[in-house]
């Protein structure tokens, strides 16, 4: 993990060189105003930096305010306090946009065009030049598996196809920067496999990726960074593998040995159990549950498996959302 870089609610994250980031906000906050009700504060000073050629994940429960980041980081709505900068520039600098590629929320098409239709008015918007126009959707329809529906009309698609046209406009302009927002949604398993590997394959040509996704696996897949937020405030950011590996250990239990979980299951901080009847046991802490573990291989070296430094993704994702629920509940209790 970065010096500085957050790993605990509330602390403050050192600034990197603003040359190496694409994306960096500070103490960016956000409060939609209402008609004679107090406003929804849905963003509560947000501090995180997006390395050049990074993959970043920006996640979060229902309502914890990406979207509402994501829409600030595209000037789409202005912040109530705190700054944002992308590729350097502030977030609202014209100039920078040409640089960006975006998918939204929940994009809206007209249905009466086709892809290619649609992606060429995308391109002219582009300012791509005419030649090199055709070409350049094609490439975009290729990449998604979208050549074959180039002449559709975008009405007839299904919401995983619709997606897949939008990632493609987001592609057009061999952007510096792609900014998704839930690029995985409504794709089946296939599309998002394609999507990943559209991510990885863009990364090596040097385009930095930051998008917002409930699908941890995926995420765990494929980013090399994370943001997680919560009620529109930072729980954690960092180096996906830093934070994952922090001391934990992955703990199996062969099938049949169910009597050695029960002391061990209730220090657990995540349990599964696989399609052969094995248990997956995840420790936040190696060093707490080390001693009995090395009792248990002893007794049963067939039986339990260890591997230090690996919690699951989904596992860490809770973990973080209940530390801060029951730091909320504490907080309450105190008032
Ligand atoms: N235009 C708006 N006016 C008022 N409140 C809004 C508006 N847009 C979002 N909010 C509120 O801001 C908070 C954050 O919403 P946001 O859409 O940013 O969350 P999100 O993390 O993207 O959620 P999801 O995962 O459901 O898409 C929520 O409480 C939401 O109700």
């Amino acid at each position: 993990m970065e010096m500085g870089e957050v790993t605990e609610q509330g602390a403050e994250q050192v600034s990197m060189d603003m040359e190496d980031a694409v994306i960096r906000t500070e103490n960016l906050s956000k409060t939609y105003k209402r008609w004679f009700r107090p406003g929804t504060c849905a963003l509560n000073d947000l501090t995180i930096t997006v390395p050049k050629g990074s993959i970043f994940g920006f996640l979060g429960p229902n309502g914890a305010g990406k979207t509402t980041t994501i829409k600030i980081l595209m000037d789409l709505i202005k912040c109530t306090a705190g700054k944002a900068y992308v590729l350097g520039k502030p977030s609202y600098d014209v100039d920078v946009k040409a640089k960006i590629g975006f998918l939204p929320d929940s994009p809206a098409f007209s249905p009466q065009l086709t892809a290619y239709e649609f992606l060429n008015i995308c391109a002219k918007l582009l300012r791509l030049p005419s030649e090199v126009r055709p070409g350049r959707i094609e490439e975009v329809l290729s990449d998604v598996k979208m050549a074959d529906h180039a002449r559709d009309k975008i009405g007839s698609f299904s919401r995983g196809m619709l997606q897949r046209v939008g990632v493609a406009q987001a592609l057009l302009n061999k952007p510096e920067l792609l900014i998704l927002d839930e690029p995985l949604l409504g794709l089946d398993p296939f599309g998002r496999q394609e999507f990943k590997n559209i991510i990885l394959s863009q990364r090596e040509r040097g385009t930095s990726v930051f998008f917002s996704s409930h699908i941890l696996s995926d995420v765990e897949e494929i980013c090399d960074r994370i943001a997680i937020l919560n009620k529109g405030r930072l729980l954690c950011t960092g180096r996906l593998d830093e934070l994952l590996s922090a001391n934990g250990a992955t703990v199996t239990i062969a099938p049949g040995h169910d009597d050695i979980l029960k002391d061990l299951i209730t220090t657990a901080s995540g349990t599964s159990r696989q399609p052969d009847g094995a248990w997956v046991l995840n420790f936040e802490h190696l060093e707490s549950v080390k001693p009995r573990l090395d009792e248990l291989a002893g007794s049963f070296p067939e039986a339990v498996k260890v591997s230090a430094g690996h919690e699951k993704l989904e596992d860490f994702f809770f973990r973080c959302l209940e530390n801060d629920r029951s730091k909320a509940a504490m907080d309450d209790e105190a008032k």
